[in-house]
């Protein structure tokens, strides 16, 4: 990504109550074509709300998210989400489909229908085995089945791909895994990523731009060798204080 790719997704005065919570409090935000994006911040700080504003599953009640240039609120809901892949964290499959099947469904509910070629390949992108196609949800482990909910989520071809905490319920051995796989998707597909995440190392190893939420709004904005250099305030700093205290702790008892 270079300084002068155009900008996939443009949050422009977004916000959203329910009752007396404020989720989000005026969001203004633009999000670089090819770019990794992770949004962090305590539970409750607006971050899945945020990201369904995209795919529409939330809509705010002030402001405009720009798609590509176009009003995400002036097209039609299932247009607008078959192109954006959406993985989050209990995947959702559906128990009496295969997972072939699984995969496939939102081409062949768009009337596009793709081939066993095309599930083994995306099977293949995930790294599971042609015969995982014929399972069933129930017959695979945790991280199998998230494995298939971003198999799902590219079937499209999609072009902007949301997570919300997609890794969320692996073993960190997994989750290390499959966050690089994601990660390596995203490049070698050219896609535009948003992840939700609570783990700040994950965003840090995963993302080159990093997002603070606290109360709804964006409280940081920065890379994260920045954060890493002390950037980014207090609410930010207090998240990256974390994973390097863990660090800190693990080389303490190496010695
Ligand atoms: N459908 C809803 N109805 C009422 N309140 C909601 C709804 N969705 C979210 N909220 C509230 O909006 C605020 C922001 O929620 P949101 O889920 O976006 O936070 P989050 O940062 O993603 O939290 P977490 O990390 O725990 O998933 C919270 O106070 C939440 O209780």
């Amino acid at each position: 990504m270079d300084a002068v790719s155009p900008i996939e997704l443009a949050f422009n005065g977004i916000a959203k109550r329910y009752g007396t919570t404020q989720a989000i409090d005026g969001v203004d935000l633009e999000i670089a074509r090819g770019s990794f994006v992770a949004l962090v911040g305590a539970s409750g700080s607006g971050k899945s709300t945020l990201l369904k504003t995209v795919n529409r599953l939330v809509v705010p009640d002030e402001g405009a998210i720009l798609f590509a240039g176009e009003d995400v609120g002036g097209l039609a809901a299932p247009a607008l989400r078959r192109r954006i892949g959406y993985v989050f964290q209990s995947v959702g499959l559906f128990p009496h489909m295969t997972v072939a099947e699984n995969i496939a469904i939102g081409p062949r509910l768009a009337h596009q229908p793709i081939g066993a070629a095309r599930v083994a390949e995306l099977l293949a992108l995930v790294e599971l085995e042609p015969d995982h196609a014929r399972r069933m949800p129930d017959a695979l482990s945790g991280g199998q089945r998230q494995r298939v909910g971003v198999a799902r989520a590219l079937a499209a071809e999609p072009q902007l791909l949301l997570m919300d905490e997609p890794f969320g319920a692996l073993d960190p051995v997994t989750r290390n895994a499959l966050g690089r796989k994601v990660r390596e998707l995203h490049d070698r597909l050219g896609l535009t990523t948003l992840m939700v995440t609570h783990d700040m190392a994950e965003a840090l190893l995963l993302a080159e731009r990093v997002l603070v939420m606290a109360g709804g709004r964006i409280v940081a904005d920065e890379a994260p060798h920045a954060l890493l250099g002390g950037a980014g305030g207090e609410e930010a700093q207090a998240l990256v204080a974390v994973p390097r205290d863990q660090a800190d702790a693990i080389a303490e008892l190496e010695r």
